[in-house]
């Protein structure tokens, strides 16, 4: 469990490096599912690299204890430990887990929405959210799987049906845009991207992607805002299309899934003003029937914290707001529909 000690370097900060040798005092149990997949085998890795986890579980269908083996050689601390789908094997590995960061599922081809995954994808995060409302109801519930505006309902139904729903504790992990919108901008502007935060705001998905450019003290005018928030929005598709079939993105999606889980230990581990984007149960717009929603949310040692509003934004920020709102209240009332008359065995 987690332990109120501090650790002073981030494996993403600028001293990068010299954390990796920092010395760990903490106790977090962190599990991937899906630790064998393009994004948990690196996402492993850089979990195996953060000196805040003491213990690594990682679970998949095929390769779970093969991945383990491979990660359990790098001289950090932590211990590490592969589980296959066998009862006793996915209650052991959840068992007293901080953290569950969910990456299994199958992802998008050339041509597909993130939505054309739900019929695949809903029943494995059903059935793997019913091991974690079983095993470890007050663990932090990450995430990734597609589509994410609709998964995060649906685990939600998952904890509910089993009485332990915690909305402080479910995650829909929606760092990767904030990462993209950081990124582009530095590179339409020439600036340096580790000084770039760009919110976005909304779902992970097309148009419920709204990055607020009018909030980060740049602007952009006609075609090239429009590219901007089109590269944003669409970032994903583009790594699909380069992928050509193979897969979409996982590298930059690892990378994304390690720092929300570190922002997570940071501020379990008794770290103050930890902010990240991402996709909750929230008040901000359920008066229009949007019950979930990303947006900026202060971390603390019970999970959210603190669900900050969207503020002050532009008038054409606006109408993608009000476009976005359209959809996501329909990717989510689809994952919550589904779950409610989907149960499974
Ligand atoms: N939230 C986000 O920003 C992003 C989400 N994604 C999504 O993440 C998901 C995974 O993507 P990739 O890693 O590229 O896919 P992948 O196919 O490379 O890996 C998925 C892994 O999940 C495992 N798996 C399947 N069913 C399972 C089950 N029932 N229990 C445990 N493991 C199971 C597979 O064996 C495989 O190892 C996709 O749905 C993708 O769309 C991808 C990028 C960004
Ligand atoms: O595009 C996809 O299908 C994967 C994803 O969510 C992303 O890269 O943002």
């Amino acid at each position: 469990m987690f332990a109120a000690r501090q650790v002073t370097r981030s494996v993403f900060g600028a001293a990068s490096r010299r954390a990796f040798s920092a010395t760990a005092f903490n106790a977090s149990k962190v599990v991937v599912l899906g630790s064998a997949g393009g994004i948990g085998q690196p996402l492993s890795l850089l979990l195996k690299l953060n000196p805040r986890v003491s213990e690594l579980a990682l679970y998949d269908i095929v390769l779970g204890p093969g991945v383990a083996a491979d990660i359990s050689h790098i001289n950090t601390k932590s211990n590490v430990k592969g589980y296959t789908p066998d009862p006793a094997g996915i209650k052991e590995c959840l068992t007293g887990a901080d953290i569950v960061l969910i990456p299994a599922g199958v992802p998008r081809k050339p041509g597909m929405t993130r939505d054309d995954l739900f019929n695949t994808n809903a029943s494995i995060v059903r059935e793997l959210a019913k091991s974690c409302a079983d095993h470890c109801p007050d663990a932090n519930i990450l995430v990734i799987s597609n589509p994410v505006n609709s998964t995060v309902p649906i685990t939600a139904e998952v904890f509910k049906s089993k009485g332990v729903y915690n909305p402080k504790k479910l995650f829909g992990v929606t760092t990767l845009d904030v990462v993209r919108a950081s990124r582009f901008i530095s590179q339409v502007k020439g600036t340096d991207p580790a000084n770039e935060n760009i919110t976005v705001i909304g779902g992970h998905s097309g148009a419920t992607i709204v990055p607020l450019l009018s909030q980060s003290g740049h602007s952009l005018e006609g075609k090239e805002r429009d590219d901007y928030i089109h590269r944003v929005q669409f970032g994903g598709d583009e790594v699909v299309a380069a992928k050509d079939g193979k897969g979409s993105a996982t590298l930059s999606m690892a990378m994304a899934g390690a720092r929300f889980a570190e922002s997570l230990l940071k501020a379990a581990q008794g770290q103050k003003n930890v902010v990240e984007p991402t996709f909750v149960d929230s008040p901000l717009y359920k008066d229009q029937g949007v019950t979930y929603f990303a947006s900026n949310v202060t971390l603390g040692p019970n999970g959210v914290e603190e669900i900050h509003p969207v503020g002050k934004i532009s008038e054409f920020e606006q109408g993608l707001l009000d476009k976005c709102l359209v959809d996501l209240k329909g990717n989510i009332e689809k994952g919550e529909k589904w779950a409610q008359e989907n149960p499974g065995k």
